[in-house]
């Protein structure tokens, strides 16, 4: 199975080493197409490989219709995770949000209204894996 992980880049890398935890637990159940969410330095890494915002555009669309299912960490708002969640629900992804509530940034109604996306809150990736692991296996 095929997994796209969003999470925050320009919106604020808090949450960078909590989306490196989620893509190892994502990772026993398939591949992750956008493992590079969760490194260090990823804009460097980007700017060394000479990708200019166009080609990186290009590049999560096209993982974006190849994905079976997208899995995004919410709680650090982005513009970019916001953008792709929309088009993954065009694209009718199955699509599972992660939300830690005792952040200061209220989850977006565009996300917590839309029928179809699932939203679980969560406070660590141990707490989630159940529910998580139950949202992988449906989509299989
Ligand atoms: O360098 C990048 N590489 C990349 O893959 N993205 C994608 C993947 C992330 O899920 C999302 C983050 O968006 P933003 O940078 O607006 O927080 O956009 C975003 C950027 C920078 O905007």
């Amino acid at each position: 199975m095929d997994i796209y992980f969003a999470g925050s880049i320009r919106g604020g890398r808090d949450d960078a080493a909590l989306y490196r935890e989620l893509i190892a637990l994502l990772e026993s159940h398939g591949t992750v197409l956008t493992e590079h969410v969760g490194t260090d330095g990823i804009e460097a890494n980007e700017a060394a490989a000479n990708l200019t915002d166009t080609d990186i555009y290009e590049q999560d669309l096209a993982w974006l219709r190849q994905t079976d299912v997208v899995v995004a960490e919410v709680t650090t708002p982005s513009l970019g995770v916001g953008y792709e969640l929309g088009r993954a629900v065009a694209f009718e992804k199955p699509v599972c949000c992660l939300y830690r509530p005792d952040s200061p940034h209220e989850l977006s109604a565009m996300i917590r209204g839309n029928d179809s996306v699932r939203v679980l809150e969560y406070d660590s990736p141990e707490t989630v894996r159940p529910e998580l692991e139950a949202f992988l296996e449906r989509q299989g």
